[in-house]
């Protein structure tokens, strides 16, 4: 029966996605007050300050840095861009997929406005604000390809898609909580895309703790499973890991806007054993 609950689980997960819309989880999420660049408690901001952290101490490094479902966000490879030669976007939806095509292309196709973080991952970077133009055209230049990924599959990418030796680092950020139908699932999801990196690799893992539903758009109402970070910590170790360093952020009364019910954040560094 497990098998079966397994596979419906995951197709009935497939089934919500399709409503899914790139402009309304972008307002709801990437606009103020999460992501207000003004307010030291804001979400947005302290997620990028985890990342740059992560990419900046000097352990992280290599050729290939992979984002498993990105979404229609590029926020979570803004200071790994400067690290790694290559990036490789990855999402489930061809809608998310042509979103961050729309970016890329530089053609004003994309629903939210990408400066303010480019800004402010420069300033966090010593550089002046006014460098996220090169910031812009760096990460234009090392992002290498935006590919179909699907975490519940065994080898979630195409084959073609990533060198035999794996990738140096893989990010993902508020994903495999969110396509998961529970527990076991999420824990699975881990072990899969574990399999892309290489030994000795990292893993940067952003993700909602409480959350049981988000809306992906307007009544389009997810299932989350609801993790806490004794669960994190357990399904990490269980999937090959070992965790660096764990960080929560816990969500103000005015961060919580209705899209959700996340009651905090987890960032985690672990390196692939
Ligand atoms: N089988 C699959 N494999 C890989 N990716 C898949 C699969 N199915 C769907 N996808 C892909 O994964 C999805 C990623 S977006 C998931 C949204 N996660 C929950 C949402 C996010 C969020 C953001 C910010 C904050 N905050 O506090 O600031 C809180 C929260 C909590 N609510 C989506 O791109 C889909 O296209």
């Amino acid at each position: 029966m497990e098998g079966k609950g397994k596979v419906n689980g995951v197709a009935a997960m497939a089934a919500c996605y399709q409503g899914f819309d790139p402009a309304a989880y972008l307002q709801y999420n990437y606009t103020p007050p999460r992501a207000d660049f003004e307010r030291k408690d804001s979400i947005v901001p302290w997620k990028l300050a985890c990342l740059h952290r992560a990419f900046t101490e000097g352990d992280v490094r290599g050729e290939l840095l992979v984002d498993i479902g990105s979404g229609p966000t590029l926020y979570q490879v803004l200071s790994g861009c400067e690290v790694f030669n290559k990036v490789l976007l990855t999402d489930f939806l061809e809608v998310n997929r042509q979103e961050l095509r729309g970016w890329l292309e530089d053609e004003g196709g994309c629903n939210l406005d990408w400066t303010p973080y480019l800004q402010h991952v420069c300033k966090l970077e010593g550089r002046r604000p006014s460098a996220w133009t090169e910031k812009a055209a760096k990460l234009r230049q090392v992002i290498t390809d935006i590919v179909p990924v699907d975490v519940h599959r065994p080898q979630p990418l195409a084959l073609y898609a990533l060198p035999s030796e794996g990738a140096d680092c893989l990010v993902s950020c508020f994903c495999l909580e969110s396509v998961s139908p529970d527990l076991a699932a999420f824990t699975r999801a881990l072990g899969h895309i574990g399999r892309l990196l290489r030994t000795g690799g990292h893993l940067l893992l952003i993700g909602a703790l409480g959350e049981s539903y988000y809306f992906g758009g307007p009544g389009v109402r997810i299932p989350v499973v609801p993790l806490n970070e004794a669960q994190v910590c357990a399904s990490l170790k269980e999937s090959g890991y070992t965790l660096i360093r764990l960080e929560v952020y816990t969500l103000p009364q005015d961060m919580r806007v209705g899209v959700d019910d996340v009651s905090g954040v987890f960032f985690v560094k672990a390196i692939k054993e």
